[in-house]
């Protein structure tokens, strides 16, 4: 039985889950060293925010097959050490999505009504009603930093407020925008004309630090600003420095650089700040719903099935992937045979996709061929995760290209591979009960159903040939499941694929090429 370990606190939901199909440890705030010591037994790990997945633990991790991420940010998993080894890296992208988007909210009001402290005082026995007059948001302008999931919803929330939206958000269209109600700004304008900020971004090196000390000075002297994204997006001694100048009105902080927070300028500021522990995502219905979203996707990867929300393979809509799954299969075995038939290493590879599946997305089929193509290298090394960044680093050069015209089958696809001596073209495609077919080798249009065992030559099509190779491979006790001829013209140049039952016995192709007519055979293994 597979083994997983939770490493932060997940909603039982998700062990339930998991618990069908795999022994379940849970050790919660295991300390770097202590994670790095056992990860060695697990099939899979379960995290939060709280554990960080760094290249140690993943190179520990001999046996790990995937990292499941119960939330959105997977910025504490070092995605690229993952990839490299064929570790698949999923999230639950949608799972918290209200929860981060009503908490930046609720930071929002409580700064503009001082909530916090107004609570801490009436507990204290005061009741200071003057010192904690607030401010309204209506008619107020909020600039959301990111209109992805979380950004939109708390936009939408906020429109219904009475609020003026803008955004800045490089990579969502105008149109977008419009429809929630915003309008799209550069972050100079947003800095200048917003009241409030609510940052919706992932931390990536280019947003590292966005509101740092600079940007601080643009903003409105009574503005304030919300992170319920990611620590380290604000330069915290600067903000802290900002509050406390005067420079701008307020904070409300649930994410931090380094976290659990500690000692720090932030904790000893007053009203103008709102700390919390990082509790965007922390409420019942989010944390059932990236329990389960995980859970299922951790199950079905350890399963052998495709995970819905991986990171790090080409995504797809898992109906659409659902479709594309037989070709995927057709580009992997076809990847395989053409890799077999060059023989040595293969320099370039150029995938046609023709007929209905030129209107597809390529991204899949294309990892598809070039895991079968370096199967034979990698064996189970390979998969769906690293098969492009294996290719790569081979050199070899990928070209893909299109054929909606190519019109012979629905849809198939086309494998032309080039090593150093030799190069071989390949064409496939799917029948209606899924089975897969060679329609074509090196120009010759054939129709082989591929099996374990393949013998293939290129020979002089003229008589006696195949009664020849019959009688050979008889007399190494060999038996013949199919035998294929394809020819351009006739006694021309041909070529014949043989299923054979068992692998070819040493010593026999030897044989096969001295027939006379016979030019070159190879065998191929699936
Ligand atoms: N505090 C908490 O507990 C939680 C925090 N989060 C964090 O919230 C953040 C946003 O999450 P989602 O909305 O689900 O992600 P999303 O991927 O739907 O949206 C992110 C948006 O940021 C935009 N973006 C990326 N780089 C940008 C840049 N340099 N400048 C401006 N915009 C940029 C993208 O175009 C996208 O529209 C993530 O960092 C996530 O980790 C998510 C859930 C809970
Ligand atoms: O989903 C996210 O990105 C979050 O930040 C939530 O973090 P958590 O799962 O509560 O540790």
């Amino acid at each position: 039985m597979p083994k997983v370990l939770v490493c932060d606190s997940i909603d039982s939901a998700g062990i339930e889950i998991l618990s069908q199909v795999a022994q379940v440890d849970i050790k919660t705030g295991l300390p770097p060293e202590e994670l790095a010591a056992i990860v060695p037994e697990y099939d899979a790990l379960m995290i939060r925010s709280g554990t960080r997945v760094t290249k140690e633990i993943i190179d520990a991790g001999v046996q790990l097959k995937i990292i499941g991420r119960a939330g959105v940010g997977v910025d504490n998993v070092d995605v690229p050490a993952a990839t490299r080894k064929g570790i698949v890296v999923v999230n639950s992208p949608e799972g918290n999505t209200i929860a981060a988007a009503e908490h930046a909210l609720a930071l929002m009001l409580s700064l503009a009504r001082h909530i916090p402290d107004a609570n801490q005082s009436v507990k204290s026995g005061k009741w200071e009603r003057k010192k904690f007059v607030g401010t309204e948001v209506y008619k107020k302008t909020l600039g959301v930093v990111g209109l992805g999931k979380i950004g939109s919803h708390v936009a939408t929330a906020a429109k219904a407020m009475g609020m003026k939206l803008i955004a800045f958000d490089p990579f969502i269209s105008a149109e977008r925008a419009d429809r929630l109600g915003c309008r799209l700004v550069d972050m100079d304008v947003l800095l200048q004309e917003a009241d409030y900020i609510t940052l919706h971004i992932p931390k990536t090196p280019e947003t590292a630090n966005i509101i740092n000390a600079e940007a601080l000075a643009k903003m409105k002297p009574n503005a304030r600003i919300i992170n319920c994204a990611r620590g380290g997006i604000i330069d915290e001694a600067a903000l802290a420095e900002a509050l406390k100048n005067g420079t701008i009105g307020g904070a409300a902080l649930d994410v931090y650089d380094s976290e659990p927070l500690g000692e720090s300028p932030l904790t000893e500021l007053g009203k103008e700040a709102i700390l919390t522990p990082h509790l965007g995502a922390s409420t019942t219905e989010a944390q059932v719903n990236v329990a389960v979203d995980v859970a299922e996707q951790i199950r079905d990867v350890l399963l052998g099935l495709p995970a819905r929300s991986a990171v790090n393979i080409p995504g797809l809509h898992p109906d659409a992937l659902e479709q594309l799954r037989p070709y995927l299969q057709l580009a992997e075995t076809l990847g395989n045979l053409v890799s077999q038939l060059v023989g040595g290493r293969v320099e370039s590879l150029n995938i046609r996709l023709q007929g209905e599946l030129a209107n597809n997305q390529s991204q899949p089929i294309v990892v598809a061929a070039l895991k079968g193509l370096l199967s034979r290298a990698l064996r189970e090394r390979v998969n769906y995760v690293n098969a492009s960044i294996e290719a790569q680093e081979r050199g070899i050069r990928v070209v893909e290209t299109r054929d909606a015209n190519a019109c012979d089958y629905k849809g198939s696809i086309l494998l032309q591979a080039k090593g150093q001596s030799e190069e071989h073209e390949i064409t496939g495609t799917l029948l209606g009960d899924g089975e897969i077919r060679i329609t074509n080798i090196d120009g010759f249009p054939i129709n082989v159903s591929p099996n374990q065992h393949m013998l293939f030559t290129r020979h002089r099509d003229m008589p006696g040939i195949i009664g020849k190779i019959g009688s050979l491979l008889g007399s190494f006790n060999v038996n013949i499941a199919s035998m294929q001829v394809g020819r351009q013209i006739v006694r021309g140049d041909a070529v014949m694929v043989l299923t054979i039952d068992d692998p070819l016995p040493e010593g026999i192709l030897e044989e096969i090429v001295k027939v006379s007519g016979i030019r070159k055979a190879s065998t191929v293994a699936l």
